[in-house]
Parts: C-alpha cells; sequence; structure tokens
C-alpha cells in the first residue's frame, strides 16, 4: 500500500464532514473516490494532499506521517485540484519549467523532466503555446503534467474530467489509465460512469462516511438489476408469481402489470419468459430496472448504519 488512512476525522466547525475514515491505496492502478455533492470527497482529498490538517486520525505515506513530516510526504505525492493552478499567460514549457523548480527538481534536470512529462501527457506539439489559447482538454493534460513532473508515487486528481467534452473525457481518461500503470492515481468524481469507465477500484462516501470500498467488479455486481416490469394478457396470481424461485416481492401495478423483485444473483427475465410461454401467460412486455445511484448510495448509507 502506499497511502493508508486511518481513523480520519475532520469538523470544520460544529459539525462533523467526515467521520472516523480508513482505507489503504494500492502502488498502483486508478481509485475512485464517489460520493454525492457534500458527502465529504474534497475534505479527504486536501487533507489526503496536506492542504487541510485533519481534527483526527492520521494519513501516511509510504509509511511517513503526513501531519508529522509534511515536507518528506509531499515529495511523494502530486495534486491536481479542481481547478487547476495554471498560469495562463505562460508558455507550456515555460510553466512546466517553474512546476519543476517548485518541485525541487534539480536544476540539472529540469529540462529532461519538462520533455518527458510533456511526451506523456501529448503536449509536447504545444510547447511553445500560451496556456491561454489552449482547449480545456489540452489544459487538463498540463494539469496532469503538473501533478506528475517529479515522479510522485501517488497523484491527486479532483474532478479531473469536469467540464470537457465528450471527446477530451475519453483522451482524458486514457491518460489517466496510462499514468497509474506505474503508480497510484486517486480521483474523485459524483459521477458514476466516470468512476466506472476508469476505476480498477471504487470507495463510496456518503454522510462523512465510507459506505463501499472494494473493486469496480464487486460494485457493478452490487448494482445488478434488482427488479423488472412485466406486463401479460393472462396474468397468473400474485401467489404464483411469487413461487418463482429467487422472487422476493411483486407489485401488482394494473390487471396486467407487476413490478417484481429478484434477489439480484437470480437471471430470472429468461425464466419468466420460458413460463409465460409454457403456462399462456401471454408475456406483452419486460423490463429490466437498474437502482439509481441515489438509491444505491441511501442502500449503502442504511446497510452501514445497521
Ligand atoms: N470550509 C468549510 N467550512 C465549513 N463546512 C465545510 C467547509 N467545506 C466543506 N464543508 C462541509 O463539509 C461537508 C463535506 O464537504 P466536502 O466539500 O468535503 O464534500 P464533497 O463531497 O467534496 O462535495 P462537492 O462535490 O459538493 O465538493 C459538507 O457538509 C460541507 O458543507
Amino acid at each position: 500500500m502506499i497511502v493508508k488512512v486511518e481513523h480520519l476525522s475532520h469538523r470544520y466547525s460544529k459539525d462533523w464532514a467526515i467521520r472516523d475514515i480508513n482505507f489503504g491505496i494500492n502502488q498502483k492502478g486508478v481509485l475512485g473516490l464517489l460520493g454525492s455533492n457534500g458527502a465529504g470527497k474534497s475534505t479527504t482529498m486536501n487533507i489526503l494532499c496536506g492542504v487541510l490538517n485533519q481534527t483526527d486520525g492520521k494519513v501516511l505515506i509510504d509509511g511517513i506521517d503526513l501531519h508529522k513530516a509534511p515536507e518528506q510526504a509531499k515529495k511523494l505525492l502530486g495534486f491536481l485540484p479542481q481547478h487547476a493552478p495554471l498560469h495562463l499567460e505562460l508558455t507550456v514549457d515555460e510553466y512546466l519549467t517553474y512546476c519543476a523548480f517548485i518541485r525541487d527538481i534539480d536544476s540539472g534536470k529540469v529540462r529532461t523532466a519538462v520533455e518527458e512529462v510533456k511526451i506523456k501527457c501529448g503536449i509536447a506539439h504545444f510547447s511553445k503555446r500560451l496556456l491561454k489559447n489552449l482547449s480545456g482538454g489540452y489544459r487538463q493534460r498540463v494539469g496532469i503534467a503538473q501533478a506528475i513532473i517529479h515522479q510522485p508515487k501517488l497523484v491527486v486528481l479532483d474532478e479531473p474530467t469536469n467540464g470537457l467534452d465528450p471527446n477530451q473525457i475519453l483522451e482524458v481518461r486514457k491518460l489517466i489509465r496510462e499514468i497509474a500503470e506505474d503508480r497510484a492515481v486517486i480521483f474523485s468524481s459524483h459521477i458514476l460512469s466516470e468512476v466506472q469507465a476508469t476505476c480498477k477500484d471504487v470507495i463510496m462516501i456518503e454522510g462523512g462516511k465510507i459506505v463501499f470500498a472494494n473493486t469496480m467488479e464487486a460494485f457493478n455486481n452490487y448494482i445488478l438489476p434488482d427488479s423488472m416490469l412485466v406486463s401479460m394478457e393472462q396474468p397468473p396470481s400474485i401467489a404464483e408469481l411469487m413461487a418463482i424461485p429467487g422472487i422476493t416481492t411483486v407489485t401488482r401495478l394494473s390487471d396486467k402489470s407487476f413490478r417484481m423483485h429478484f434477489h439480484p444473483s437470480a437471471a430470472l427475465s429468461q425464466q419468466v419468459i420460458t413460463l409465460s410461454v409454457q403456462k399462456g401467460w401471454q408475456l406483452i412486455e419486460i423490463m429490466l430496472e437498474k437502482s439509481s445511484l441515489d438509491e444505491i448510495f441511501a442502500q449503502l448509507s442504511n446497510k452501514n448504519s445497521c
């Protein structure tokens, strides 16, 4: 693990913004921090980057306590805040050279570091371009370049694709996956599809607490369809529908239509279609439903407060 977060809590004034957060970050790969507005993502990330001092708990980066040895720990991380700290009147070369000096790179190695990071981030052809004349997607690439110019072991990205157009989003996602091949990347988002597209692992935070922490695969299994809308010309009784193994509840919506909840691991739609043919229910329509992100947050929050 490159990062260990232990019993992290923070309150700005009276109320706790985050409470007893615990997680680890693997040496490589992308970890998504998913949560709705006000969930505590920025508070967690700001503490993780040493921008904010926590009220309680600790952050260890490669075993170094961020609170006790901030300079040493911060050398190991790069940060792209939600609003990239770009100086728009500088060229790409001037800006990255400035960042390299701020990051304490030996003066003899600055030029190489700038050239390498430009190639990595696909911005070498814009070396002499003023930042203010770059598109949003390329500005974001420069933002990522400044976060990795000193080759940190951990990169923290706050909503890195926010405000980009669909093509730029795809390109920035690809770049994030590439830079995570040899280091750890954590990024926050309130958009489920964003995290699903980019991350191997996911942490969901709600009301300042972690409500889910596992692989993206486990999360996707968690949100498999768990109900279906079924309309039939000759429907059976509710008791007969309830007798189908795997069905947990049946709600009548009209004479001919029902919502049937089932255990997500049971692939029931095919079974309902087959039974309908065998028993002459005359199926008109069948539609699978997935929980919305809000429902997932609510389910997970309840589950964890029990
Ligand atoms: N500077 C501050 N002073 C007081 N309360 C704050 C401050 N910053 C955040 N909070 C509160 O702490 C809680 C967590 O906020 P935080 O910004 O960490 O959430 P978030 O998940 O990043 O949300 P968003 O996506 O809207 O930025 C919220 O209730 C918020 O109102």
